[in-house]
């Protein structure tokens, strides 16, 4: 089969980068993870910290069963990321990493359908590209970055959409944090159904 029925299929992904490091971000902050991150994603966020992952014809290929048998020389806890993890068909990569016994989570936008096996969704809405409607419902946290006012209003729009059980949470947009970290602790405080999540990998100097 050629590479791009391959792609088509999951059965080999464009990768960006991937590497073993401390989750920086939400529930399972300072948890150990193998971080995978995918390359791809037409979104557009304008404060994107990973602009490098968004065209994927820049990224090797691998095939989902190489890239499973190195993360797992790692760690049993995967993190899928990108660029846009769900662009992409996860079912081949994630039904492997299962098989090797991994814990896996996923970081997402939510603006293409779920696939694969995933035990932990944190979705992070863009107003861009609203996530489907079929992930609120999946949703274990929600993570919505706070770069203005305004996104306090969206914050608020996305919980009401997510069910019951997710965990919210607000994070600072790296490039503006000085300004939004005191409003966000101060939200949180009038607000407790709400958590503050920092990138504590940022602050730590680790990937
Ligand atoms: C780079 S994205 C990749 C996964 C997916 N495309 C998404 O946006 O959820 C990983 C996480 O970083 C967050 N993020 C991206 N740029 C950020 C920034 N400048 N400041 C804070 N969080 C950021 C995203 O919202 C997402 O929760
Ligand atoms: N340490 C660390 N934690 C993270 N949590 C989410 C990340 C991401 O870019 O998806 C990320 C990342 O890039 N590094
Ligand atoms: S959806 Fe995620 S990867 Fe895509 S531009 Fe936005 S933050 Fe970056
Ligand atoms: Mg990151």
């Amino acid at each position: 089969m050629n590479e791009q029925s391959d792609l088509d299929l999951g059965l080999s992904l464009p990768i960006m980068e991937h590497f073993y490091t401390i989750q920086g971000e939400g529930r399972h902050t300072g948890t150990s993870a193998y971080f995978i991150r995918i390359g791809g994603c037409d979104v557009g966020c304008h404060w994107c910290d990973v602009k490098e992952s968004w065209n994927p014809d820049l990224h090797p290929v691998s095939s989902a069963e190489e890239i499973a048998k190195m993360a797992v020389k790692h760690s049993k806890t995967i993190v899928l990321t990108g660029g846009e993890p769900l662009m992409w068909n996860l079912s081949p990569l994630t039904s492997i990493l299962k098989e090797l016994g991994c814990t896996i989570h996923i970081e997402t936008s939510g603006a293409y359908p779920m696939s694969g096996t995933i035990d932990w969704i944190c979705l992070s809405p863009k107003k861009n590209s609203l996530p489907l409607k079929e992930i609120y419902e999946k949703t274990h946290e929600l993570k919505m970055i706070i770069y203005n006012q305004h996104d306090f209003i969206f914050a608020e729009e996305q919980a009401e959409k997510v069910n019951n059980e997710a965990l919210l949470y607000l994070q600072p947009e790296w490039s503006n944090r000085e300004k939004m970290t005191p409003k966000i602790i101060d939200y949180v405080m009038k607000n407790p159904k709400w958590k503050i999540s920092l990138q504590t990998h940022k602050y730590l100097n680790i990937p």
